[in-house]
């Protein structure tokens, strides 16, 4: 598919999304060039005087949301969030288990999804890969100290980890200070227990496997617009 049409099918699911933001809403602000066209539309909304408060997700959104003047808050001052919108890497229809983490920001995007009362996602068709796992690989958040020990570990789970790197050729950090892996497991048909099973490594911090925390998909097709609610 065409770059300009991949963006275009983006752009309406971003745009579709938004309509689900209400007045005194706070709102978890995803990561990726997905959601940033999410918080565009959300920030033209405020500019036209919804009131809203956005918890986003990493550094690059919430430079974003600063410029755009979206108000930005924390977990300081409440507990939930009404509504997360945000991108994904992969998605699997079957239970809306989700692949996130490609743009690196997935420990805050799961801490905003897991407290998140509705999560909407954002994708064009390309990110429908079937069985979670086939073409993508799951990243794997890190610590710095002793990674190549992880590394190991995850190697005893039959992954392929690779660090990743940033355009300098130096490991990618994260907004939290540490590395990913990108593991790559082949087609993953018990996502919840290999994510419990990456859980149970010392050294790993968080997996890009988001499992039950999807409420909504929202998929952008040359043809139109598809959702596809949990349940
Ligand atoms: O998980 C993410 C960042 O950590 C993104 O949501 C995911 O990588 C999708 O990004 P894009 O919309 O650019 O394809």
């Amino acid at each position: 598919m065409a770059e300009d049409e991949v963006q275009r099918l983006k752009r309406l699911a971003a745009e579709k999304a938004v309509e689900l933001v209400e007045d005194g809403m706070v709102l978890g602000l995803g990561t990726g060039s997905t959601a940033a066209l999410a918080v565009d539309a959300i920030g033209a909304r405020v500019a036209a005087g919804l009131k809203v408060v956005g918890i986003p997700t990493s550094e690059v959104t919430a430079a974003q949301s600063q410029r755009l003047g979206i108000p930005l808050t924390d977990f300081g001052h409440y507990n939930a969030v009404d509504l997360t919108i945000d991108g994904a890497d992969a998605v699997d229809l079957a239970d809306l288990t989700l692949i996130k983490g490609l743009g690196g920001a997935l420990l805050r995007e799961k801490i905003v999804a897991a407290a998140s009362k509705r999560m909407a996602v954002i994708i064009d068709e390309t990110k429908l890969q079937g069985t979670i796992g086939s073409r993508t690989p799951v990243p794997v958040e890190t610590v710095r100290f002793g990674w190549q020990s992880t590394e190991r570990q995850l190697k005893g789970l039959s992954a392929k980890p690779k660090l990743r790197l940033g355009k300098d050729g130096q490991p990618f950090v994260t907004d939290g200070g540490n590395f990913i892996l990108d593991c790559d497991f082949g087609p993953i048909t018990e996502a919840a227990k290999l994510h419990a099973a990456l859980k149970s490594l010392t050294g790993v911090v968080e997996t890009g496997l988001f499992i039950g925390l999807a409420t909504d998909v929202i998929i952008a097709r040359p043809g139109g617009i598809e959702v596809v609610r949990r349940g």
